[in-house]
């Protein structure tokens, strides 16, 4: 996992590194902007583009300096370099720098406070005005020069961070930011990157390795990290040669309406997928040919209006209960059915979710390391309105600690939050899954993964991995903009394949 830091914590790296590597501060400055130009030259090898570099005086614009050297020694001719001198703080390694670059043949210009903007002919613009340094909004002649730059329909690639863009906190979705293209940014991804007030600010953005010393990242024990593939291979295990299908545990799926039955094929559908050796679905009688026919590996109790069904609850090994469900008084006596008589952590989803926003007092009941899988309106019908993600990032660290549960928030980087405050951030899906039915697929991944004896944190953090991953794999090399949840699902078992 890698650890996602606060601007003031990577000061505290950039600094620790630099004394313990050790390595002086230009030559970490140099290996920076270095990581930086291997990915822009990957993006934009033509060399015949015309690049406008703008550099503040801080250290991000000795960045911007030693990467317009670095473009400009690997055959890019064409580079302006705009050093914007709207402070008389000149930090020692810009200053180094652009000393450096006065022995290259580079045309550089200032723009100086009070100035316009001169003209810009160039057709993509290096952002290295400020970065992780920001300490206030924009104002002055720094939001004049952002306002105007952002009129120009130029490709913007950002040096670390969009200048005007704080990279943890709370985003005003207002802000004053010199909107970014592509932000190549270092070591890690900045938090406010994977939240979606991001979206305006960012279109995509890649992280490089700058070599910050990892041993003293892995001590500031963020509660933030970042889920990489390695993470999810060292968790999957492969089967046994003597398994059986008891080894995989007996889910149950307690699901579907009339009208809905579709979000309880599809979730206990992805539950045999994701390798449950038993599962069972709880469905209203009507649904029943629908379950035979959709998916014949599925076993089915039938509910009945104003009738308990027989649940002989301890003979599963898991259960997920919501998705479909309805919230009608059959659903809520089923819902309090099972936090009465059910002691291991189960899976709520969708209107078992929605009941117990209605019921809070029924979340003391919820057996403890269950699981909750809100979406964000689901999140704030339980917790209470947010006016933004930084918030409900809170929220969820504060709420899972409370309640002694698991949260899986989801959205684009669907976030896992943990009882002791922990919060993985998804790296896998994609756009073309946001579908309906989608949550339904990730439920019974989790669910699967949770009867087959992984640890909640663990069936939380790997599900919504493989589900995202699942679905990048099917749209991602063919651009599909769209996936289907039941595709989904279905490519769920050569997924954790590639993987093992
Ligand atoms: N992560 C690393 O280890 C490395 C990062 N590098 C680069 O360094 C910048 C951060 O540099 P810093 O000098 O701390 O800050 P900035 O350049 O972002 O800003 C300079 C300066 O500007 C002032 N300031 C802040 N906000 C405002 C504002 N709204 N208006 C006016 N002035 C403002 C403030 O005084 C800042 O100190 C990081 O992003 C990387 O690009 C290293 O090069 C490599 C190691
Ligand atoms: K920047």
């Amino acid at each position: 996992m890698l650890p996602l830091l606060t601007a003031a914590q990577i000061r505290q790296v950039d600094a620790y590194t630099i004394a313990n590597e050790p390595v002086s501060s230009i030559d970490l400055m140099e290996r920076a902007s270095k990581a930086f130009v291997s990915w822009f030259v990957n993006h934009f090898p033509d060399k015949r583009n015309t690049i406008s570099v703008y550099c503040g005086t801080g250290n991000n614009g000795g960045d911007g300096l030693a990467i317009a050297s670095i473009l400009y020694e690997h055959g890019y001719e064409f580079i302006n370099v705009k050093i914007v001198r709207f402070s008389n703080k000149v930090s020692p390694d810009f200053a180094e720098n652009l000393q450096r670059l006065q022995s290259l043949n580079l045309t550089t210009e200032s723009i100086e406070q009070g100035q316009t903007a001169p003209q810009e002919t160039s057709d993509i613009l290096i952002d290295a005005i400020l970065g992780s340094g920001l300490n206030k909004p924009l104002a002055g002649d720094y939001l004049e020069l952002v306002n105007h730059l952002n009129t120009l329909d130029k490709t913007i690639v950002a040096v670390d961070v969009p200048t005007g863009f704080y990279t943890d906190g709370e985003v005003d979705s207002d802000a004053a930011v010199l909107k970014a293209d592509l932000v190549i940014t270092f070591q890690q991804p900045k938090i406010n990157f994977l939240l979606p007030e991001s979206a305006p600010f960012i279109k995509c953005w890649e992280a490089v390795n700058i070599g910050l010393h990892e041993v003293f990242i892995e001590s500031l024990q963020s509660p933030y990290l970042w889920v990489e593939e390695k993470d999810i291979k060292a968790v999957l295990k492969p089967r046994s040669r003597f398994s059986h299908k008891g080894t995989f545990g007996h889910a149950l799926i307690i699901a579907g309406q009339a009208k809905t039955m579709g979000a309880a094929l599809l979730c206990s559908s992805a539950c045999v997928y994701a390798g449950a050796g038993l599962t069972t679905a709880c469905i209203p009688e009507s649904g029943l040919t629908a379950l035979n026919s959709y998916q014949a590996e599925i076993m089915a109790v039938v509910r009945k209006a104003y009738e308990m069904p027989e649940l002989k609850l301890d003979s599963y090994s898991t259960i997920a209960i919501g998705p479909g469900l309805g919230k009608d008084e059959d659903a809520l006596a089923l819902l309090q059915y099972v936090l009465e008589e059910y002691k291991q952590p189960i899976v709520v989803d969708a209107d078992a979710l929605n009941l117990l926003a209605e019921h809070p007092r029924l979340m003391a009941d919820l057996p403890a390391g269950s699981i909750l899988t809100p979406h964000m309106k689901e999140f704030d019908r339980l917790f209470g309105e947010h006016s933004n993600w930084w918030q409900r990032l809170q929220t969820l660290q504060q709420k899972t600690q409370e309640l002694n549960i698991y949260i899986v928030l989801k959205n684009s980087y669907t976030m896992v939050g943990c009882p002791d405050g922990k919060v993985y951030f998804n790296s896998t899906s994609n756009a073309a899954m946001a579908v309906g039915g989608m949550g339904d697929v990730l439920t019974g991944v989790i669910t699967a993964l949770l009867g087959q004896k992984y640890t909640p944190e663990q069936a939380c953090v790997t599900g919504v991995y493989l589900h995202g991953k699942a679905g990048d794999e099917l749209a991602l090399p063919n651009r599909l903009q769209v996936v289907l949840p039941g595709q989904v699902a279905a490519r769920i078992p050569a997924t954790i394949a590639k993987l093992l």
